[in-house]
C-alpha cells in the first residue's frame, strides 16, 4: 500500500477505470450520478497514449462494506444517509481504441488502471468515426438518452449488394427508417433501389401506425431526380405526373404462378415442364384449351409444342392451372395486360441509380409479391448475363422485401427467386434489403448472407438471439440496449463501420425538410451574390 500515490484530481477526471478485462471495463460513479445504458465513454490512457471508447452495458449498486447484508439489516424507516462508500458500479463494453498514429483498432488490449473515464464525449471526440461513415445517412450517433450532434450515422453504398436486414417490431419506426434510407439513396445516387409499397404510403405519405399524417418521398423535392414512381393510382398519376405501372404477359413465366397460389405436386410438375414458355403463349394456351378432353396426340390448337410437353399430364392439375391463369389475369388487370410493359423503364431508372417505387395501393399482398418476384427475376436474369457479355461491372441494385418472412422462410419453392437473389445476388451486384418483424422465421441460411443489420427494438428473446448469432459484429453485449431501444432508435452493425453503432434514426419529415433547405441554400446564396 505504501507504493500508492494519489492522482491529481480535476473535475473532468472524476471517473477512473478500475478493472476488469479486455472484454469488459469497470468503473464507479457516485450513487446519485445520472448514467444510462448505452452512454458512450472515452477512456484516455495517458500512460500508453491510447484513447479507448466504450459503451455502458450494465449499472448496479455497489459499496465498500464487507457485510454483504449491510443494506437489509436496516429496519423500516431507518435506512442510511448515503456516504462515499455507497456508489454505482458501471460496466462498459469496449468498442475499440485509437492508437498513437490515430488509427482505430479493435479492442485487443485494455486501458491502464485508473485511466480517466470521460462520460460525455462530444463530436470532436468522435471525429475519427465521421471518417468511417459512408454515403447513405440514416440518423445521428446515439449517446445514452441523447445524440452526439455532428456525428451522423451513414451506411456505405458499396456494401449494400452484400444484403441488409431491417428488424423491427411493429410500431418501432420501420416505415420511417425505410423512407429516410430511401431519401438518402435518392440523394446519393450510388445504386438503384426497388421498393414495392402495397399500402401506397411511401410515395405521397399517409398515416403512421399511430395515426399521425406523414410525408412521402415525393415531398423530398430537391431529390426528385433520384426517384421514379410507378403507380396504378389514377389520382396520383394525374396529380404528381407519375408513371403508370404495367406488366405484360411476356414478363411472366410459369413459376410466377407459384407466388400467387399454393400448388400440389402434380400442378407444380406441370409448371416446371412449362418453365421456359413465354408468358403470352402460356396464358393463351390455357385460355383456349378445354382440358376435359385434352389429349396431346390429337391436340389441334395453335400451341402444339406446349401440348407436346404435357403428354403425360392429367386433366385435373391442368384444369386447376387454367383457373389460376384466369384469376392471375383478372385480379391483376389494373397493371397486367397483353402488351406494353414498364419493366424496361424500371430497369433504366435502376441503372440510373434511382429509387424505384412501385405503388400498388389496394392490390393486396399476393399481387405485391407477384410484382416483386416478376421484376426481381428480370433483374437477376439481366445481371447474370451481364458478366458474360460485358467487361464493366453491372450497376448495383438493392431490392427491398417487406415482411420478408413470407418469402424467405425455411423451405417453400414459391420463393425460389428471392432465395436465389439472397444466395448469389451479391456476385452480380443485386442486394436484398430484408425487412421483417420476425427474424426467427427467416431461413438462417439467408440471415447468414446479410452483412448489414439494422435492429430496431426486438422484444422477443428468440428474435434477438438469432440476430446476435447472425450478425458479423458481436452484439451479445448490446442485448439489454436492444431490449430497451425506443421508437426510432436502432443498433446498426455493418461492414466498414468498426463497431455496432447505436443510432437515433432521423424523423423523415424533418430530415427531408433539412435536405430541401440545404439544396435551396446554394441557389439562395448565389442569388444574394447576384448571379445573373
Ligand atoms: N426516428 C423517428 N423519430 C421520430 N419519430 C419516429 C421515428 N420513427 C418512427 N417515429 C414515429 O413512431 C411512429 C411509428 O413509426 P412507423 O409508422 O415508422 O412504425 P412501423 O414500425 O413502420 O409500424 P408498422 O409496423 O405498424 O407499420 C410514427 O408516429 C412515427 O412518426
Amino acid at each position: 500500500m505504501t507504493d500508492l500515490h494519489p492522482i491529481d484530481n480535476d473535475d473532468s477526471a472524476k471517473y477512473r477505470l478500475i478493472g476488469e478485462s479486455v472484454l469488459s471495463y469497470q468503473f464507479i460513479v457516485p450513487h446519485d450520478a445520472r448514467i444510462y445504458l448505452g452512454d458512450l465513454l472515452k477512456i484516455a490512457d495517458e500512460t500508453k497514449g491510447l484513447t479507448f471508447y466504450a459503451k455502458v452495458s450494465e449499472i448496479c449498486h455497489a459499496c465498500n462494506f464487507a457485510d454483504p447484508r449491510w443494506d437489509t439489516r436496516a429496519y423500516a424507516g431507518r435506512f442510511y444517509v448515503m456516504g462515499e462508500d455507497v456508489f454505482l458500479g458501471v460496466k462498459a463494453a469496449p468498442l475499440g481504441y485509437l492508437d498513437e498514429g490515430g488509427k482505430f483498432r479493435k479492442p485487443n488490449t485494455l486501458p491502464s488502471k485508473f485511466s480517466r473515464v470521460v462520460a460525455d464525449p462530444d463530436a470532436a471526440d468522435f471525429a475519427f468515426l465521421r471518417k468511417e461513415m459512408g454515403e447513405i445517412e440514416v440518423g445521428l450517433l446515439k449517446n445514452g438518452l441523447g445524440v452526439v450532434e455532428g456525428v451522423p450515422v451513414a451506411l456505405h453504398a458499396k456494401v449494400m449488394a452484400q444484403h441488409m436486414g431491417v428488424f423491427a417490431t411493429t410500431g418501432m419506426g420501420k416505415s420511417n427508417f425505410m423512407k429516410v434510407f430511401s431519401a438518402s439513396c435518392m440523394k446519393a445516387r450510388e445504386f438503384g433501389m426497388l421498393i414495392v409499397d402495397p399500402h401506397g404510403e411511401y410515395a405521397t405519405g399517409g398515416r403512421s401506425s399511430t395515426g399521425d399524417p406523414t410525408k412521402g418521398l415525393l415531398h423530398y423535392t430537391a431529390g426528385r431526380d433520384g426517384l421514379a414512381v410507378f403507380t396504378i393510382d389514377r389520382k396520383k398519376l394525374e396529380k404528381y405526373h407519375l408513371n403508370h405501372l404495367w406488366l405484360e404477359y411476356d414478363d411472366i413465366r410459369a413459376s410466377d404462378l407459384n407466388i400467387l397460389f399454393d400448388h400440389s405436386g402434380p400442378q407444380h410438375d406441370v409448371l416446371e415442364l412449362l418453365g421456359d414458355v413465354r408468358g403470352s403463349d402460356l396464358i393463351a394456351f390455357f385460355e383456349e384449351t378445354d382440358f376435359a378432353n385434352f389429349d396431346a396426340g390429337t391436340y389441334e390448337g395453335r400451341f402444339k409444342w406446349i401440348a407436346e410437353q404435357l403428354r403425360t399430364s392429367h386433366p385435373g392439375p391442368l384444369n386447376v392451372l387454367k383457373r389460376h391463369f384466369e384469376i392471375l389475369t383478372r385480379s391483376n388487370a389494373p397493371f397486367f395486360r397483353k402488351e406494353g410493359s414498364s419493366i424496361p423503364e424500371i430497369v433504366r431508372a435502376l441503372d440510373e441509380n434511382k429509387v424505384v417505387l412501385i405503388d400498388i395501393p389496394t392490390m393486396g399482398e399476393r399481387s405485391e409479391l407477384f410484382v416483386l418476384s416478376v421484376i426481381t427475376r428480370q433483374i437477376m436474369g439481366r445481371h447474370r448475363e451481364w458478366g458474360v457479355d460485358k467487361e464493366e461491372r453491372p450497376p448495383q441494385v438493392l431490392i427491398a422485401i417487406e415482411e420478408a418472412q413470407r418469402v424467405l422462410g425455411t423451405g417453400g419453392r414459391q420463393t425460389q427467386i428471392f432465395r436465389e437473389a439472397a444466395m448469389e445476388g451479391r456476385k452480380f451486384g443485386v442486394g436484398l434489403c430484408v425487412v421483417t418483424q420476425q427474424p426467427k422465421n427467416i431461413d438462417p441460411r439467408v440471415l447468414a448472407q446479410l452483412n448489414t443489420f439494422v435492429v430496431m427494438g426486438l422484444g422477443d428473446r428468440g428474435d434477438r438471439d438469432i440476430i446476435a448469432s447472425s450478425a458479423k459484429q458481436d452484439l451479445s453485449q448490446m442485448d439489454t440496449e436492444i431490449q430497451t431501444l425506443d421508437t426510432g432508435e436502432a443498433v446498426i452493425s455493418t461492414l466498414k463501420i468498426p463497431f455496432p453503432v447505436s443510432t437515433k434514426i432521423h424523423a423523415f419529415d424533418g430530415y427531408i425538410g433539412t435536405l430541401n433547405r440545404e439544396a435551396r441554400r446554394p441557389i439562395d446564396d448565389g442569388l444574394k451574390r447576384g448571379f445573373f
